[in-house]
């Protein structure tokens, strides 16, 4: 959602009560059931959840939509970035819905038919890839995502947040890597991205293995999460805040800068400078280089063209 012009229309008004009130409502993402996205600032996309009577627990429907709405965004030239909560005041998310992967066995590989073991085995296999693919489309989507948690936020909620670019929380969350709790070893990217993320193993294995709860301050002991905030409305804000300041700098920048960190994590040194030096020797040549720095030479704010 780019600034609105002078001649522009008023925002289309919405009666879905979903949106905090000062937000305006993105028409075209309006049938997406489980989340809302809104606009807090220009060029910012506020993603969510929508679930808070099951404290925002996720169902398949619901994982399945998450990555649409993901790669939704990652498309959207009038997004720069994107902030996502829990509505409610109660959970940023209780994790995968329990009740319904005990009462219909959600995840089985069946398909509800009796077949062996090794062909149930391919379809479980292709279903948590399916799930893993529709969380890692927060990490795949090109803007660069804050994820802005409060109160519970269990299992699920933590292999989300490791794919969000910045964490941040109110100091009432709390966090735990739940899975070992339900008898199983986390499958959506919290094994493999934690570690990546803080510098101690001893705590990750600490945290996965006994699934204990930890605080809004150990994560930030830890570099889990870079900000703590007091309640929930002043971590949206904050997280709006920091959205819309990456939302006001160079599209091509930002999402490079997101591109090569990403690259980075998962390559070495030489490797990463290597891709770094063909990412830029297209990106360098683009509006944005030679108009942030006249700006910045003319202490003037730059605007820049969609992406
Ligand atoms: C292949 C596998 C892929 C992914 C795996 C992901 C793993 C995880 O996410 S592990 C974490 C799973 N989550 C949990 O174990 C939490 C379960 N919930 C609870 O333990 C409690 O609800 C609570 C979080 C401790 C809060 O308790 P309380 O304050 O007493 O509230 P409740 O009355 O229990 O909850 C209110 C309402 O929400 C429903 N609900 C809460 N959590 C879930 C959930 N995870 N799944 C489904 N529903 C949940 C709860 O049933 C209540 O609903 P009512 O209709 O009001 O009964």
């Amino acid at each position: 959602m780019a600034p609105p012009s002078s001649s522009s229309p008023p925002p289309p008004s919405s009666s879905s009560s979903a949106s905090t009130p000062d937000e305006t409502p993105l028409p075209s993402y309006a049938a997406y059931k489980f989340f809302t996205v809104s606009s807090p600032a220009p060029y910012v996309a506020h993603v969510q959840i929508q679930r808070p009577d099951k404290l925002n627990a996720f169902s398949e429907a619901m994982w399945l939509e998450f990555g649409r709405v993901f790669a939704q965004l990652s498309g959207d030239a009038d997004v720069r970035a994107v902030v996502l909560s829990g509505a409610g005041e109660r959970a940023f998310t209780a994790g995968l819905d329990v009740q319904a992967a005990a009462k219909d066995g959600t995840l089985t590989g069946d398909g509800g038919k009796k077949v062996d073991a090794a062909r149930r085995a391919k379809g479980l296999r292709g279903q948590i890839e399916e799930f893993q693919g529709s969380i890692g489309a927060m990490e795949r989507c090109e803007k660069p995502v804050i994820c802005a948690m409060h109160g519970i936020s269990l299992g699920l909620a933590i292999d989300i947040a490791c794919c969000a670019d910045i964490r941040i929380c109110a100091s009432n969350t709390r966090f735990a890597v739940k899975e070992v709790d339900i008898g199983l070893a986390a499958d959506i990217g919290t094994l493999a991205r934690l570690p990546k993320l803080v510098g101690s193993t001893s705590w990750v294995k600490d945290v996965c293995l006994t699934a204990r709860d930890f605080s809004a301050q150990e994560a930030l002991s830890v570099g889990f999460v870079s900000q703590v905030h007091e309640g929930k409305e002043a971590t949206v804000r904050a997280a709006v805040g920091l959205a819309a300041a990456l939302a006001e700098k160079s599209p091509v920048a930002v999402q490079g800068t997101k591109e090569l960190l990403n690259h980075a994590r998962d390559h070495g040194v030489a490797e990463n400078l290597r891709y770094t030096q063909l990412w830029n020797s297209v990106a360098l040549q683009g509006e944005d280089f030679p108009a942030a720095i006249l700006s910045v030479l003319k202490k003037q704010r730059p605007t820049f063209a969609k992406l």
